[in-house]
């Protein structure tokens, strides 16, 4: 990566055949997040659909995207909504067809856009054919595709390890008497990586995807796929643990990345992500930096915990500010040192929305929504967009259990009674834990249903939609839809968002996040106060000095309408964020 006359980053890395794209051309992309059960319903079936993406693509491209993720849409029972593949090879009907597929594929090109696909290869559905087979008997060629083990003494599970979705990570077979390991729901089986033939399998299915003309993929929990092959029960230093330690970032795991990368992501100049699931800073600076060869970008989900009291999910504490501003500032120094790239972003389908999570979502939810967008995109990494959160949607208001989808919430919702919470403290819990607080459908208009279907949605539609929705955003050149635009716009204009080296400047302040970013030429600063009060912000003096002492600060991005100067003491608005460019 270079600097141009120009300005503009330029790229030196040599291309390959087949691709007319630079090695790292995705450093510079903003990814927007399908989810696509919940994007636009083409059928009225209450579900959406490929062609519901394909419809809208004009209004994602609007935003300046290069990158759609596609969330898995492959055949399946659905019990995961998609991260329970049956067929690796086909399009579940309820999503539509190949062709709707190809077409998608083939109207993002016309747009140079590019399409990523949601690869979930840690396990398989368990109605899979290789499944089927596996179960059938001990010695059918396929067993060895899973992981499987005898039951301990007493009859139960081999060892102690639990599901992320709650209960035993194993489940009995009862035909051939034997365990298989199940991290997640237990119709999700966990592959057996250490059958070269599984590796082939994944190989073959990617590179059939690579063929079809798409051009990334996300990689599902894939630093699980290598387990200790001891199996060892996790007896933890004061308690039982729940064997994450035993198959996270495992003992193979960058010896089976690289194997996908040699045969497959390099030979394409694939843009890859790996989620990465309770990871490590070390663990992802080899992930991702270009010299080990093995992902473009890693997700990692640390920043996302800080309201986890000793790091449980399904208990509550109010947010830790300054955990959270010290999480991204270390791994946004550490990525850089390391030679990693990170995958930036608050939303997923998996978190509840950051907009109610660490700020205002009602009497400041114009000025958060833009704060959140404004304090991410001046960081280091490639952004993601999650849909809805461009427009700021909030979590939903829960009226009761019923109203529930996702199979971890409701799993959960009875391991939190059986432990001992009444009725209502447990449906708080699942209220402000649950994944399906970001999987509420897209409310694109005011008209019924938010414009999602014309049927029964498959999930509730947040009531809020006459005034939250996408088309009173893109009319409005003030919305948060049009500073998600011009964030993106900025990042691929201005090189120091690319390659400055991050400070933290806040010193600490209970409200403010500041940092900036440089690069010798050029300096980005960001100033954000995440509370409703007022409050005054003063900069590191020597730092500001320096800085300014030549060169004069150009405000690129506010989200209120009185601005303070760039200056030693600072005044900022409630959830008041700023960004400036300072050219030496
Ligand atoms: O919370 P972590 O331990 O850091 O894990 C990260 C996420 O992992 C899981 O998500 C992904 O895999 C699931 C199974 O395929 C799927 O249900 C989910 O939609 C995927 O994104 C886990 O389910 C998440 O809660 C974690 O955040």
């Amino acid at each position: 990566m270079y600097i141009q006359d120009d300005g503009k980053v330029g790229f030196t890395l040599q291309m390959k055949p087949n691709e007319n794209q630079p090695q790292d051309w995705w450093r510079q992309s903003a990814v927007y997040q399908v989810y696509p059960k919940s994007f636009n319903d083409t059928t009225g079936r209450g579900t959406g659909d490929i062609r519901g993406v394909t419809e809208k693509i004009d209004y994602i491209k609007g935003l300046g995207i290069d990158i759609v993720w596609l969330q898995p849409v492959y055949v399946s029972p659905q019990q995961d909504n998609g991260y329970d593949v049956a067929d690796y090879y086909n399009i579940d009907p309820a999503y539509g067809t190949m062709e709707d597929l190809d077409e998608l594929i083939r109207e993002l090109k016309k747009r140079n856009m590019h399409l990523m696909l949601d690869i979930v290869v840690n396990h398989s559905s368990t109605e899979h054919r290789w499944f089927q087979e596996a179960k059938s008997s001990r010695n059918n060629p396929y067993r060895n595709y899973y992981i499987w083990k005898d039951p301990a003494e007493d009859g139960g599970p081999p060892n102690n390890w639990q599901s992320k979705f709650g209960g035993p990570a194993w489940q009995l077979e009862e035909e051939t008497q034997q365990y298989y390991l199940t991290l997640f729901d237990k119709t999700q089986a966990d592959l057996n990586w250490e059958n070269e033939k599984v590796r082939q399998e994944v190989i073959e299915l990617l590179k059939f995807w690579t063929k079809k003309g798409v051009s990334g993929f996300r990689m599902d929990v894939i630093n699980l796929i290598s387990k200790d092959p001891n199996f060892p029960n996790d007896d933890g230093s004061v308690a039982p643990g729940d064997g994450r330690k035993y198959y996270t970032d495992g003992p193979r795991v960058h010896e089976y990345i690289k194997e996908l990368n040699e045969n497959v992501f390099s030979q394409y100049h694939m843009v890859t992500v790996g989620e990465m699931s309770s990871t490590t800073l070390e663990e992802c600076i080899r992930y991702s930096s270009p010299a080990q060869q093995e992902f473009s970008m890693t997700f990692n989900f640390h920043h996302l915990k800080v309201d986890y009291p000793n790091g449980q999910k399904w208990e509550l504490k109010p947010y830790d500010f300054e955990e959270l501003k010290s999480i991204l500032s270390t791994w946004q120094t550490g990525m850089q040192e390391g030679g990693g790239w990170n995958a930036l972003f608050w939303n997923n389908h998996d978190q509840p929305r950051a907009l109610s999570r660490f700020t205002d979502d009602e009497e400041y939810r114009n000025e958060s929504a833009k704060l959140l967008a404004t304090t991410l995109h001046g960081l280091q990494g490639t952004p993601y967009i999650y849909q809805g959160e461009e427009i700021g949607m909030p979590d939903p208001k829960w009226n009761d259990m019923s109203e529930f989808r996702d199979i971890e919430s409701l799993n959960m919702y009875e391991i939190l009674l059986q432990k001992g919470k009444t009725p209502d403290e447990a449906a708080h819990i699942v209220h402000v834990r649950s994944r399906d607080n970001s999987r509420l459908p897209m409310l694109w208009n005011d008209s019924d249903q938010a414009g999602f279907t014309t049927g029964t949605p498959w999930i509730k539609i947040d009531e809020r939609y006459p005034i939250i929705n996408a088309q009173s955003q893109v009319e409005d050149p003030n919305s948060i839809y049009h500073h998600y635009r011009k964030l993106i716009e900025l990042r691929k204009n201005i090189p120091v968002f690319i390659n400055g080296k991050y400070t933290r400047l806040d010193g600490g302040h209970p409200e403010v996040y500041a940092y900036a970013r440089s690069n010798g030429q050029q300096s980005l600063v960001v100033i954000s106060n995440f509370s409703k009060n007022k409050v005054e912000f003063t900069l590191p003096e020597e730092w500001i000095q320096d800085l300014m002492r030549n060169a004069s600060a150009e405000l690129l991005l506010a989200n209120t309408e009185e601005v303070p100067e760039l200056s030693p003491l600072i005044a900022m608005q409630p959830y008041g964020s700023y960004m400036w460019l300072i050219q030496s």
